[in-house]
């Protein structure tokens, strides 16, 4: 969705934060559960669905594909689906927005149909690289117009049906390993994914959750997942989780401003989703999980989190896949620990909504805070839990992630910080300054 204009706003230092909170349902869940009820025969309903514009995207685009879905008045989403096989030509460009797992994961649908669809997306998704589903998609027949470098826009041929494949990824994506198994969803035979590095798994679980037939086996080549193509899918109820990443502004928040207490509820606990709460309890944050429970099967906990010193650490490199989103806010902590955080193997980071790299070294540098460039991370040297000098506006680079993690930031700075433009938060958090107004942060 385009803001025509940009949305400037000023954050300044908050006194202590206090108080439970909520975040908004997950968004890879979100995205999955519209797509997998959209192609299941009778109605499934989800509850706690991300609003968000990229989920809203995926929303739009399900329903050009033939999809029935509707907001109850009551938020509860309702999806009468087509059927696997049954998706119909969209008769306008795909708009996808900002979103890379919209745009990576549909073209991984329609490349298994009969049919052929445009992408779409704002500045930013035009830059991302599509290369790396591209190259699968087309061993599995489909075919993509003509596009040197392949970025957006793009247009998908599907081919029904498709050839059954068995790729091992070479780059660490849930969202080429879930292309690749959503194309498989209609292709006839065995479509295998090897994943030498575990991502996020919410694919595979709903996936089998829907009724697919889905097998995950380790092996020393890492983990393979093979799903049976011409499946029928169930409708299902689905319960979506709180979003971890979208927690995660909290968790930092709360560790670095002085005299926090905060208490967010409902966050998914899903292990391929939560290296930030394991990075932040080795630099010393105090973070409590309490009441861990299934909910819709995904383990779900309230978290508590109060201010503590943070000691800098080297982050882990294995937690890269589980905290992919999370690195901006992470860089956020490590300016107000004792010492220098590096974080290296994160090369990813420079093709995501922004090159997330350079993004925050620009920001926080502004702000008064000594970061260094790697290629594939950075190092951060922080206050010791002092504030940042602030006195800057940020750019945020249509990155929703950049303008929440600066956000963050601004709590405990001395000199208000002003982002260019606050409209991408929309993007997976609309309701982002509501809570931190709500927690009297926005005075
Ligand atoms: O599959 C998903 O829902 C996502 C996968 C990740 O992207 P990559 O697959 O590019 O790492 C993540 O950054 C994105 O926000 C959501
Ligand atoms: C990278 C992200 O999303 P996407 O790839 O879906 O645009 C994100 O939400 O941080």
């Amino acid at each position: 969705m385009a803001h025509p204009l940009p949305q400037p706003r000023t954050v300044r230092a908050a006194a202590a934060l206090r108080g439970t909170i909520t975040v908004p349902g997950d968004k890879s869940i979100s995205h999955r559960s519209l797509m997998l009820s959209a192609l299941a025969v009778g109605e499934s309903r989800v509850e706690g669905l991300l609003e968000g514009e990229d989920v809203l995207a995926t929303a739009s685009a399900m329903r050009a594909m033939g999809a029935d879905i509707i907001r109850q008045d009551d938020g509860v989403w309702v999806i009468h689906g087509v059927g696997v096989g049954g998706l119909l030509q969209p008769e306008t460009a795909l708009d996808m927005g900002n979103s890379g797992t919209s745009t990576r994961l549909l073209m991984g649908l329609v490349a298994s149909h009969p049919i052929t669809a445009t992408f779409i997306g704002d500045a930013s998704l035009s830059k991302r690289p599509m290369g790396r589903v591209i190259e699968p998609l087309s061993q599995m027949g489909a075919q993509f117009q003509d596009t040197p470098g392949g970025r957006l826009p793009l247009m998908v041929r599907g081919l029904s049906p498709a050839v059954p494949i068995r790729y091992t990824l070479p780059v660490a994506s849930a969202q080429v390993k879930s292309a690749i198994l959503l194309a498989g969803l209609n292709t006839p035979g065995e479509t295998t994914v090897i994943e030498p590095i575990a991502t996020r798994d919410h694919s595979e679980r709903m996936l089998a959750g829907f009724g697919a037939d889905l097998t995950v086996t380790p092996s020393p080549e890492g983990r393979i997942i093979t799903i049976r193509g011409e499946a029928e899918l169930k409708p299902q109820a689905i319960v979506v989780p709180g979003d971890p990443s979208s927690a995660a502004f909290w968790l930092v928040a709360g560790s670095i401003v002085p005299g926090a207490d905060l208490t967010i509820t409902n966050v998914g606990m899903n292990p391929t989703r939560t290296g930030i709460i394991a990075a932040l309890k080795m630099m010393g944050a105090d973070i409590t999980e309490q009441d861990a429970r299934i909910v819709g099967g995904e383990p779900v906990a309230d978290l508590r989190v109060r201010h503590a010193p943070l000691s800098a650490i080297e982050v882990p490199p294995d937690l890269t896949p589980s905290m992919i989103d999370e690195y901006p806010v992470l860089f956020v902590a490590a300016a107000f620990a004792t010492g220098t955080t590096i974080a290296r193997g994160a090369e990813e980071l420079r093709v995501k909504e922004s090159d997330r790299i350079t993004a925050m070294a620009n920001a926080l540098g502004a702000c008064g805070v000594a970061c260094r460039e790697y290629e594939d991370g950075m190092a951060v040297t922080g206050t010791g839990g002092a504030p940042i000098s602030g006195g800057a506006t940020i750019a945020t680079l249509l990155d929703h992630r950049i303008a929440m993690s600066m956000t963050i930031a601004a709590l405990n700075a001395r000199d208000p910080i002003t982002l260019d433009d606050a409209a991408p938060v929309a993007t997976s958090y609309p309701v982002f300054f509501d809570t931190l107004e709500k927690l009297g942060a926005l005075a």
